[in-house]
Order: structure tokens, then C-alpha cells, then sequence
């Protein structure tokens, strides 16, 4: 559904920010791609999207290469996605409900009652069901995100994107958005990435991990198999917080 294949990228003639990244998703599959911050994370995902084109290399997305040539081409490949941004930003002036209804209003054809049905089953996934008639300001930042999140899905997406999803939730709400994000890659049998740095809420809904490193991707693996990595840089980035709960050195 995805594939990455020797990917590099650079903004200009700066330095490289993303150097020979090859990266696979298959349907159904969350994966996760983890770094420290300014690795190249959002980057990639960018290169996935297709909203910035790879200097060398492929990116493969169901099955043919990214159109790059021909942007209406382009853009059907992208109403078959659904990206949730860091921050998930929503419309403030638009209630809830005229939120996940915009996507489905800008890029399809449907009729007021499919376009009611299909915002109303995607709010009901993520329990937000009676929030429709508000509006931004009114909710909190976990239910915004959940909105986002219903937005990112109204259009049944094949390739999910998730930039940062758990980003300045409380655990509860970002157990709720992980979970969220699992259960909608099953039920559309999609092809999911997840961009994070929060190692517990991604190891506990990924199939599968990258670790990427000043540009490069240092390692990949289950989640187990990284958990139990001895690879000292990897050890530090999934442990850290461990280490700092006994007292110890932190990244
Ligand atoms: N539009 C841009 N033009 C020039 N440089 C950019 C641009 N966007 C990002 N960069 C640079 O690319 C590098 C990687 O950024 P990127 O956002 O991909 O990293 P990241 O791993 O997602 O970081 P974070 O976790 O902090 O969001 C950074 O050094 C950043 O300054």
C-alpha cells in the first residue's frame, strides 16, 4: 500500500533530511516511524503524501509511483488518504458537525442525507455523536482531536497518515486517539503511519517500527524486538524514561 524505496530529500540546497529511507506498509498495518525531534519524521511523511517529491528514489503508493506530473492524477491519490496533522487544526468558525462534513462536501458528490449519514457514523466511531453542533471553542482539546481525527476518516481512507497524534493530550484522551487509530486502520483495512515520539502509546498499537536518526533510519522491528534492542541509541530512546523514574542518565 506504501512503499518507500532509497528515498533522499532535501529543502533547497540545504542538507539532506531525509537520506536513502526505504519504509513498507501493508493494508491493515499500523506503522510507526519514531525519532528525535528534527529527525526528518514529518518530512517523510510529506514524501508520502506527495506534497514534496523525493530528489532520488521512489515512493509508492497502492500499487504505482506518485503522479508528480500530473496534478490531477495527484490529487485523486490523495482523496484516497486521510492525514491528521500535528495539532489536528480544525475550522473554528465551522461547527463540529461542518467540519468532517468539508471534506466529503470539497471532494465527493454525495447528497445531504449521505454526506448527514457518513459524518454521523464517523462521529459515532469516535463517541462524539452528540458534540455535532458545536463548535471548536466549545470542546476540549482531546474532543478536537477526536473531530480531527473523524475528518481524517470521512472518506473511508485506503492510507492514513498521523502526524504526532498523541501531542499535548492527557494519557487518557491519548490512549483514546491511539486506540482510535487502531481500531479505524482494522475496520478500513487501511495502511496506517504513525509519526511519534511517545514510545508507550505507539508500541501499544504498532505492528511495526522505524527508528529514524539524523535523517536516516537507524533500526525497524516489531515493538518487542526493539523494546529488547541492546543497540545503545535505541535503548536510550525507548527506555529513557524508565531510566529517569531510577534515578538515571537521560537522553
Ligand atoms: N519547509 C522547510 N524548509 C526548510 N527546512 C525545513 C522545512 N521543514 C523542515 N525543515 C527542516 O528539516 C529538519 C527535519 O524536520 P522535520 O519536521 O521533518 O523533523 P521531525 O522529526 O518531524 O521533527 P519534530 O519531531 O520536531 O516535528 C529540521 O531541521 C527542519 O528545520
Amino acid at each position: 500500500m506504501i512503499k518507500l524505496d532509497d528515498v533522499h530529500f532535501a529543502y533547497g540546497q540545504a542538507k539532506p533530511i531525509v537520506q536513502g529511507v526505504s519504509l513498507s506498509v501493508t493494508r491493515g498495518q499500523v506503522v510507526a516511524v519514531m525519532g528525535p525531534s528534527g529527525c526528518g519524521k514529518t518530512t517523510l511523511l510529506r514524501l508520502v503524501a506527495g506534497l514534496l517529491r523525493p530528489s532520488e528514489g521512489q515512493a509508492t503508493l497502492l500499487g504505482a509511483p506518485l503522479p508528480y506530473d500530473n496534478a490531477q492524477a495527484l490529487r485523486e491519490v490523495r482523496k484516497k488518504m486521510g492525514m491528521l496533522f500535528q495539532f489536528g487544526a480544525l475550522f473554528t468558525d465551522m461547527s463540529v458537525f461542518e467540519n468532517v462534513a468539508f471534506p466529503l462536501r470539497e471532494n465527493t458528490k454525495m447528497g445531504f442525507e449521505e454526506i448527514r449519514a457518513q459524518v454521523m457514523s464517523k462521529l459515532t466511531a469516535v463517541d462524539l455523536a452528540d458534540a455535532e453542533g458545536k463548535m471548536p471553542s466549545e470542546i476540549s482539546g482531546g474532543m478536537a482531536r477526536r473531530v480531527a481525527l473523524a475528518r481524517a476518516i470521512a472518506q473511508n481512507p485506503q492510507i492514513m497518515l498521523f502526524d504526532e497524534p498523541f501531542t499535548g493530550l492527557d494519557p487518557i484522551a491519548m490512549d483514546t486517539i491511539a486506540q482510535l487509530i487502531r481500531q479505524q486502520t482494522n475496520e478500513l483495512n487501511a495502511a496506517s503511519i504513525v509519526v511519534s515520539h511517545d514510545v508507550q502509546e505507539t508500541f501499544a498499537i504498532a505492528d511495526y517500527v522505524y527508528v529514524m536518526h539524523q535523517s536516516k533510519m537507524i533500526a525497524e522491528g516489531t515493538p518487542a524486538e526493539l523494546w529488547a534492542s541492546e543497540e545503545p541509541f535505541i535503548k536510550r530512546f525507548i527506555h529513557g524514561r524508565h531510566a529517569l523514574d531510577a534515578g538515571k542518565v537521560v537522553v
